[in-house]
């Protein structure tokens, strides 16, 4: 198929329309075009993923570095009470790939009951564990000789398209942690995959990264069926404005423009519009189409078509918060803030990608010596003003319940228990500044608000339900109920936080998606 890079572009006509080339929107866009009677066309509102910056996504050391870049699309929260009036980063992908681009590249499943939850709210058992975990990343050996027999279950990995793997070097941290879950097994479970059905325990980290490279859903899904389809196109440097209602109820149009003064194009699709612009772009797309909370509408002159309350509401997000120590051995940090070596890393993977740099590091990248800790928020609102090229507001309401700061309060307690065990002994030195303080409840609940920030895991902003609830705002069909041919496929679907990390569950739901489209529509 074509990549188009302008909307004059495109001459074709198509059956379906992906919005956002993201993490779901590529797994959908990819199986619908494996059916060679149907045209495909995917728009994307960001940039290519093989441009000038694409070593910031595919160099597995580079992790994190996306964020902030024009990889990103940079939101920023409103001012959070909770947070000492703090607004926070809000990264979201910008690029073919959308977040599966520039995340941590962590990869949990997570456990059954995750998707089983899924099952029970949308009363759909299609949507359990039973059935979705037939979808599968594959696994693939790290680029060195590290032997990674007993440290990961080859029985729950399969053959899908998605490339992960364990880090190929081991670190300290990593040896003394495992030698805690030796010592108090009773206590520091170990868990040989947390690709099992069970999601809890301290277990090996694998991460998107196949044997030397980030995986992302453009490399693994939309790149090969662009390459090998003619019936799938991608546009990119375009942004879905708004959904047309082509007939009463029916919103299988949409309109493009490359920025707010550009040319506006409307583009049709004879089968279905499938919304994947994620969390925070596909409410804003549906209030701006007129389709979300009447009340929130009419504060912003948009007029509400169709009630629906819950669009850009109910937003979830994890939060994350450091606690360091000092300690006694040499960490990655210290090759990391060494320039000479950095540059030495990343010459050596530039030429035959291998070294330190072939391996995602993340835990170690962003917190040397601590432990991130994550917290299910109750959070509100996803508000918007009425132009598409401005950024939507967002307010998450980070800890704002008594729930959020016990839950914290309860953490970190079990955190300097676990880290006063004997597999720390001549390793950590003293807690880091203030975390040496946190010695009531009290102080902990400052230490929180002044420090604790996103861990960048939003969800439920277009949630399912069951077919015959009021609430929600997709059925277990994906379809936006009440409405005829848009279909939402993202995170903002889930009901709520992921207990874990959320994009293997995003790639598992868009490949049920696809299915379920494939088997109704084709
Ligand atoms: C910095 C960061 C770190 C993370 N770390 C991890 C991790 O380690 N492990 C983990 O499991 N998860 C992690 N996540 C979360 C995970 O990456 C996301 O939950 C997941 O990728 C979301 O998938 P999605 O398909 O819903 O949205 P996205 O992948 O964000 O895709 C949405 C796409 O839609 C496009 N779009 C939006 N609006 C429009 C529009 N109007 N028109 C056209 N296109 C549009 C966007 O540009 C984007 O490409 C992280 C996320 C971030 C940002």
């Amino acid at each position: 198929g074509q990549l188009y890079t302008s909307p004059d572009q495109v001459t074709k006509k198509y059956d379906f329309i992906v919005v956002g080339a993201g993490t779901a929107g590529s797994v959908v866009a990819a199986r619908l075009s494996e059916e060679p009677s149907v045209q495909v066309l995917v728009i994307e509102a960001g940039v290519s993923d093989n441009g000038t910056d694409s070593d910031i996504i595919y160099v597995p050391l580079l992790v994190g570095t996306g964020v902030g870049t024009i990889l990103d699309w940079n939101y920023t929260t409103v001012a959070q009470s909770g947070l000492n009036g703090r607004t926070i980063d809000f990264p979201r992908g910008f690029v073919l790939g959308g977040s599966s681009c520039i995340n941590g590249m962590i990869y949990s499943r997570g456990g059954s009951d995750e998707y089983d939850r899924l099952a029970t709210v949308s009363g759909d058992s299609g949507w359990s564990w039973k059935e979705l975990q037939q979808w599968n990343e594959h696994h693939t050996p790290p680029w060195n000789d590290r032997r990674n027999i007993g440290e990961y279950n080859p029985l729950v990995h399969g053959f899908g398209p998605l490339a992960t793997g364990l880090t190929p070097t081991v670190f300290e941290t990593e040896q003394r942690v495992f030698q805690m879950t030796d010592n108090r097994p009773e206590l520091y479970p170990f868990n040989l995959d947390p690709n099992s059905t069970n999601g809890l325990g301290f277990s090996w980290f694998h991460t998107t990264v196949g044997t030397n490279a980030r995986s992302t859903s453009g490399l693994a899904y939309l790149h090969p069926a662009l390459n090998s389809c003619s019936n799938l196109d991608v546009l990119i440097h375009t942004q879905v404005t708004k959904l047309i209602e082509m007939e009463t109820n029916t919103y299988t149009g949409v309109q493009v423009a490359q920025s707010a003064t550009a040319k506006h194009f409307l583009f049709t699709a004879s089968k279905e519009v499938i919304l994947s612009a994620g969390t925070i772009g596909t409410p804003q797309l549906l209030m701006l189409s007129g389709i979300g909370p009447a009340a929130e509408l009419s504060k912003v002159d948009i007029s509400c078509v169709h009630d629906v309350p819950d669009v850009g509401c109910n937003l979830q997000d994890q939060n994350i918060l450091a606690i360091q120590w000092e300690v006694s051995s040499p960490t990655l940090l210290m090759f990391l803030s060494n320039e000479t070596a950095l540059r030495a890393a990343l010459a050596q993977y530039a030429g035959n990608k291998t070294g330190i740099a072939a391996g995602n590091t993340v835990r170690v990248v962003d917190h040397p010596d601590n432990w991130e800790l994550d917290v299910r928020l109750n959070c509100p609102t996803v508000a918007h003003i009425p132009n598409p090229f401005d950024h939507p507001v967002i307010d998450p309401a980070y800890l704002q319940t008594s729930f959020d700061i016990d839950t914290y309060v309860a953490a970190i307690k079990t955190l300097q228990t676990l880290m006063s065990t004997p597999a720390w002994d001549g390793f950590l030195l003293t807690p880091f500044t203030d975390v040496a303080n946190l010695a009531t409840d009290a102080l902990i609940e400052g230490y929180v608000r002044k420090f604790a920030s996103t861990l960048k895991h939003p969800t439920s902003t277009a949630t399912i339900s069951k077919s015959t609830d009021k609430g929600g705002v997709v059925g277990p069909d994906l379809l936006v109920k009440g409405l005829k041919g848009l279909r939402i496929v993202d995170a903002s679907i889930l009901p709520s936080a992921v207990a874990g990390f959320p994009q293997a569950e995003i790639y598992i739901l868009a490949e049920r998606a696809a299915a379920l489209i494939k088997s109704s529509r084709l």
